[in-house]
This record gives structure tokens, sequence and C-alpha cells, in this order.
């Protein structure tokens, strides 16, 4: 009995679902905006109230044939969309839209192509949601009808993201999707792919199902949607985007989304849009930045990086942090040494060799707890993790682009966040890039205050001695970095060959590593000429503050924040809470007592300008005594301090006052030794000599015996004789030696009780 009911039931709501599909179709077509045209600046009687009257009012319209013109709404309940897709957006929270929303949407629901850019945490993922359910629904799209969407997204965390976004939206919809990942295996994702109505992936992934999914069928395709269309577009998935297009329907929507949008006709043209609609939402904002974000930029020498992240990491301990750094073994190297040292925060690290579910697990602890995550650019681009405090990033980013979406991790949607970039004095130019106009980046150029800077490198030096594992990984994650910047393409930021030996020597020692790992795609033969390297000394030392027009009312706050002697790491006025936020110096929480802080008072010029000791880590042929060069297995030089955390326990890794302490013993231990080491080296001097000497004397004693043992003929005897002789001690003009060779025995005796004697004195 209940199945007749039910499928009079769900017959009941395809016909209830037929009437609204058929009002919806015809309000869509007879409101729709004009191509090109923007939605007007929201009005006073868009506020909420005047918003739900209205609402009502537009549906009550479009049942008596006269629709509203939906361009201009500022609500979600004011768009021609569905009551499921409304009941499920108000139950997210999801009343007013965004900018890009309200441009966006009326132009996609009405079935055009689109091609918009919005700021980073603006709400495009809801720009192109919502139409791609409301088109599949409108289209009555059923699990037979197959793969009717194509979300593609550059990594698989994004598409995660976007799955759960397409899940919420369309929880009260029948459609059936997921975001194909590496988590199901490929053999899984086979056997159900088909039967998906919406796909969100990677490029690569898809292809895959081209390649090696029998029958896997995407010619009803409805829509395909780009999401950070710039990168996808760029040449890294230039070859799957193009197996992609070849292989779904011509005639389909097109939907484009990044922060930073791509410009190339020539991109543009290989996802053959029709007649789309460019929305640019932001396109006259005087930043391409969120307002709410501060951003600050300090430049920092190569080998004090790791100082300077450790300083403010033990600054901000109630902040959530991510902290961007440009390789997995980079990422790897600063979280398992950051983790080994214990800086008082919870430590988290992220990148694309970790499975997927881990990935997830990672982002969900992120997300909930005050922590730092080392990360990959893997973050870099669309995530949505809620409250993030700052992004650092400690490596430069390969473009401007880059740059934006990095910090567009913080300040998202009305929030307000802060960035902190270090800029190598080397890669300056990126630093007039930013600062740019037409970048639109207010930058803040941020002096560091050398004297609250924590140097760490001997600490990290023990922790590498008593981890051995971890050199290994500091010697790649060296050699990463390096290999990194010589691969990146603009090379007006990244030249390596403005990097000197030293700079390399002193990076590597700021790892903790004895010695420079070798770098084979670095000759320093096409380095710098000396006064070139002169001349990027001076410019560093030039760098002063500067700030680019900003909006009144963001510059107004950074200046009530900041005065101009005031340190982004160092507040003048500490304040105990670190996690309200306000202005920037409220964030910035005070030192935290007992981190210990070793640096001279040097001026912050000196820190960028400093020449860098050419013999840092040479071996020192007339080093004092007692500071021997100790090696390892590999032949490698030991620092004498990075060898001590073989014998401190892990707890004392840290503590300076006890390496120092034991420092100090191995010296004194050490110059004892070195005594030793001379008297065993001069004794053992004197007894090779003294052994010569004695096989000199037996041999001549030995030749002496065989001429006067000689027993050939007569004539012989005689001539051999007189030469002999002659040659050698008889008839020799030389008496002594004559004299010599006939006390030869005597004399040996002599001279070994006197060796004898010798050595006898030089034991006591
Ligand atoms: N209309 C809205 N009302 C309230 N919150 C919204 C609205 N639209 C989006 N959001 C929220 O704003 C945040 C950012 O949205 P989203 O991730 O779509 O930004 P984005 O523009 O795609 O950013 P990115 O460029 O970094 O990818 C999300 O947490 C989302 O839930």
């Amino acid at each position: 009995m209940r199945r007749p009911q039910r499928r009079a039931m769900a017959k009941q709501s395809r016909a209830k679902d037929g009437d609204e599909i058929r009002l919806l179709e015809t309000w869509i077509d007879a409101g729709k905006p004009l191509p090109g045209t923007k939605p007007p600046p929201p009005s006073e009687d868009s506020s909420a109230a005047n918003a739900r009257g209205r609402a009502r009012v537009v549906v009550a319209k479009a049942a008596d044939g006269e629709y509203s013109d939906y361009g201009a709404s500022t609500r979600f309940d004011e768009l021609p969309l569905s009551t499921k897709t409304k009941d499920a957006l108000r139950q997210q929270g999801y009343k007013e839209m965004s900018e890009i929303q309200r441009a966006a949407l009326p132009h996609a629901l009405c079935g055009r192509d689109v091609l918009g850019a919005a700021k980073t945490g603006s709400g495009k993922t809801l720009a192109f949601v919502i139409p791609v359910i409301e088109k599949l629904y409108r289209e009555k799209w059923s699990q037979e009808d197959g793969v009717g969407c194509i979300i593609l997204s550059p990594t698989n965390d994004l598409a995660g993201q976007i799955w759960e976004v397409v899940r919420k939206v369309g929880k009260h919809h029948n459609f059936s999707g997921g975001a194909i990942v590496k988590r199901t295996g490929i053999e899984q994702e086979k056997e159900r792919i088909n039967s998906l109505n919406i796909l969100v992936c990677t490029p690569g992934r898809l292809v895959q199902h081209f390649d090696e999914t029998p029958n896997f069928d995407c010619s009803n395709l409805q829509i395909l949607v780009l999401d950070e269309a710039d990168q996808i577009l760029d040449h890294n998935f230039k070859s799957q985007v193009d197996i992609i297009i070849s292989q779904i329907p011509k005639v389909r929507q097109t939907l484009l989304f990044s922060a930073t949008q791509t410009k190339s006709v020539k991109d543009l043209a290989r996802v053959s849009l029709k007649n789309p609609e460019y929305i640019s939402v932001h396109e006259q904002a005087i930043t391409a930045t969120p307002d709410n974000l501060e951003q600050c930029a300090m430049i920092v020498p190569l080998e004090q990086k790791l100082n300077m992240l450790w300083s403010f990491i033990k600054r901000h301990l109630k902040s959530k942090i991510l902290v961007f750094l440009s390789s997995v073994k980079q990422v790897k190297f600063v979280y398992e040494i950051f983790k080994k040292l214990r800086p008082g925060i919870p430590l988290k690290c992220m990148h694309g060799r970790m499975k997927y579910e881990v990935q997830q697990a990672i982002v969900a602890e992120f997300s909930e707890s005050t922590s730092v995550l080392f990360s990959t650019d893997i973050f870099a681009r669309g995530l949505d993790i809620g409250n993030v405090d700052w992004v650092v990033q400690v490596d430069c980013p390969e473009s401007v682009a880059l740059y934006i979406h990095r910090v567009g991790r913080t300040a998202r949607y009305n929030k307000k966040g802060k960035s902190l970039i270090f800029l190598c004095p080397e890669e300056e130019r990126m630093l007039e890039k930013l600062k740019a106009t037409e970048s639109k980046i207010p930058i803040n150029v941020r002096k560091p205050k050398v004297e609250q800077l924590e140097q760490i490198s001997q600490n990290v030096a023990a922790v590498l001695v008593k981890f051995p594992n971890l050199q290994q990984l500091g010697k790649r994650a060296f050699v990463t970095y390096l290999k990194s910047v010589y691969l990146q393409g603009d090379k007006e930021v990244f030249d390596l060959s403005r990097f000197s030996a030293e700079s390399f020597a002193a990076y590597a020692s700021s790892l903790g590593l004895p010695v420079t790992p070798k770098i084979r795609f670095v000759s320093h033969k096409k380095n710098v000429s000396k006064k070139d390297m002169e001349d990027i000394g001076v410019k560093q030392m030039k760098h002063k503050a500067e700030v680019i027009e900003i909006k009144p009312q963001v510059k107004r706050d950074m200046l009530a924040d900041d005065g101009p002697d005031d340190d982004i790491l160092y507040p003048k006025k500490p304040n105990p809470d670190a996690n309200i936020y306000g202005g920037l110096d409220e964030i910035l929480s005070p030192k935290v007592p007992g981190a210990d802080t070793h640096m001279e008072a040097e001026k912050i010029e000196e820190l960028v300008a400093r020449p860098l000791k050419k013999k840092k880590l040479k071996i020192n042929m007339h080093r004092p005594v007692g500071t021997r060069v100790k090696y390892d297995d590999e032949g490698n030089a030991i620092d004498p301090l990075a060898s001590l955390a073989e014998e401190v326990g892990p707890e004392d890794v840290i503590h300076k006052d006890k390496i120092l302490q034991r420092y100090a013993e191995m010296l004194r231990e050490m110059q004892e030794d070195d005594k030793e080491d001379k008297a065993q080296h001069k004794k053992s001097l004197q007894e090779k000599k003294f052994e010569k000497k004695m096989k000199l004397k037996r041999r001549r004693q030995e030749e002496t015996d065989a001429v006067s043992d000689d027993s050939g003929s007569e004539s012989d005897r005689n001539t051999n004789t007189s030469s002999k002789g002659k040659k050698k001690y008889f008839n020799n003009s030389n008496d002594d030696e004559g004299g010599h060779a006939a006390k030869g025995g005597d004399l040996l005796a002599q001279q070994e009780a006197l060796a004898l004697k010798l050595l006898g004195k030089m034991h006591h």
C-alpha cells in the first residue's frame, strides 16, 4: 500500500517542480538583464525588510505574468531560484548577496557564459554553484542523464571544498555528484562516475577517466566551470584542458572565475566562450586585495629568514598563522625543526605529497584551532579557512597573482586579517612589482628590529646533530629552495646569480648545516661583480618604509596603529590579548616570558647590508688550539657546537646556557687532547728518526761485513779491494770514517743504549 502512495507523492512533487520550472523559465526570460550591464548600487529600499516584502511581490507578480528585473536584486530570495535552492541558502545563513554574486548570478542564470573576477574571499563559489544547480534543476536532470556539469579546480583540496558547497546548496535536490579526488581510488570511481551528475575534479583526474574509464560519457554536458580559471588555463594544465575541451559538447554554458582573471584572448578562445559577460566587480576598486587586509613586507636576508619566522611565531602564540614556503622539503624541514624547538603553539604542515584524507584532517584541525600551518602553494588558492589571523610568506611568490591568492587566505568575506612577506634583498624587484600602481596592493614596508630577533641557528644545528635524518632533510631543503629560485620564470625577481657564495654558505649555516651542500645548477663564476654586489648592498641600506595610496579608512587605521618607530613584530604597547581583531598593534602579542633572545643590538640596516664573513664555513688552518674541526661519517665537517647535541638530552637541546657551558668544557677537553696529541706526535717523530738512523747504520755495517768476507779470485780481490776500499772506507782520506768503520760494532751498541735512555726519559 505504501508504494503507490509514495509513487503518488513523487508524481505530485514532479508536477510541482514542473510548475515551478515553467514559472522560473518565464521569469528568467522576462526579467533578464541586458548583456553587458551591471547591477545598480544597492539602494535604501533594498534593506532586509523591504527586500522580503519585494520578494513576495515579485512572486505574486510572476503569477500574474509580470516579472521583476532581477538584475537589480540584492538578496538571494529576490532571484528566480527554485524553492529548494532558496531554502538551502537560507539554512546556510546566506541572505544578502556579495558584489560578485549580484553581478554574475543574473547573467549566469539566464544561460550566458561568464568570465568573473572578484577579490579573494568575496563569494565566487556561490556565484557559480547556484547557476549549476539551477540549470540542472530546470533541465529536470536525473541520475540516468549522466554527467551534466563539470567543475574544474586546480587542486584536490579545493575540489573537495567546492563539492561541499554544492552538497549544501543542492541538498534538497536529487542530483548525484562528488569530488573526484584521489581518495577513493580510480577503480571505484570508474564504476560510479557515469552515474554522477556533477563532477568536481582536477583536470588531471578527469583526463585519466577519459583515458581509462570505459564508456565514460560527457556528451550531455550542460555546463562547464573553471574555478581559478587563470591557473587552469595556464601552461601547466594546457594539454589536459585541451583534451577535456575536445571531449565535451561545444554547445554548453561556460563559467570562468578567479580573483586574478586571465585576460588572454588566446586562453579564452581555447574554452570557446560565446559572447561572454566580463564581470570584474572590483576593477574600479583602489586595491586588488581585500579592504580589511593589512599587508606588510620586510627585507630579510636569506640567512635570517628562519630566525625571523621563529621570532614572529614566538610573539603570536595565540594566533592562527598560515606560513607559505616554496617547496615540500622546506615545509617538512621547518615544521620538523620548529616542532623540536617547541615554540609553544601547535604546529601543522601540509603539502601535496600527503594523502588526501590527511590533508582534509589537517585543514579541519587548522580551521578549529589556534595553530601554525606550514604549507606549500597547494593551499594558496581558493581554500576557505575561517579566521586565519596571519598569512606569512617566507619565500617569495612566483608572481603578483600568487601573492594575491596567498594573502587571500585571510581577511575573507568582510573579516579582518594581516599578512607579512619576507623578501630577500636580492628579490627587491618583487617589492617594486607589488608596490606598482597597477598591482593595487597597499603594502607597508617594515624594518625588522634586529635586537629583538632570536637567533636560532645554533639550536637548529644542535637538533640536526641529534636527529641525523633531519640533516639530510635540511640539505634537501637547502637545495630545493635554490632550485625553486633557479627554475622560476621571472628572472627580474629570481636570479640566483645575485646571491653570493657567502650568502649560500650563511643560509646553509642558518639551517644548521655544517657545510654548504653542493648546488650543481649554480656557478658562481657568473656571479655579479664585486661592484654590483656593493651596489645591491647600498640599495638595501636605502630601504625606507613606504605606503601606497589605499582606502582612506584603512589608511587611517594603519596610521593610527603604527607610529613611525613601531616594528610590526614588536608593538610599543604590548596587548595581552593577541587574538582580538583590532588595529595592527592589538594583534601583536607581547614577548613571551622566557623566550631567549641572543642578538647584539645592531641597527636595522646592518641586518640587511651586513657583509658576510667569507671564512664562515671554511676550515681555518690557523685555528686556535681546541677548535679542531670534527667530521661526520660522510666526511663533512661538523660544527663543534652542533656536535654537542649528541651529548645533551632532547629537553636540553634549546637551552643555550647549557650548550655554552658544555662547549667551554669541551674546549678544555680539546685543549688537553691537543697537548697530548702534540707530545705523541713529537715522540713518534723522534722514534722514526732514530729508526731511520739505525737502519742506515745497520746497512753500512752489513756492507762492511760483506767486503771482508769476499772470497773471489786474487786479481779480482785486489782490484775490488782497492777500488771498493777507496770508495767506501779504507784508503779514504777521511780517517774518522775509517775509524768509525773499525769501531762500527761498538758504536752501534752505544747508540742503541743512548736511544733507549732517551725513550725512557720521554716516557717519564
Ligand atoms: N552571500 C554570502 N553571505 C555570507 N557569506 C558568504 C556569502 N557568499 C560567500 N560567503 C562566504 O564567504 C567565504 C568566501 O567565499 P568563497 O570561498 O566563495 O570566496 P572566493 O571568492 O571563491 O575566494 P577565493 O578567491 O579565495 O577562492 C565563504 O566562507 C563563504 O561561505
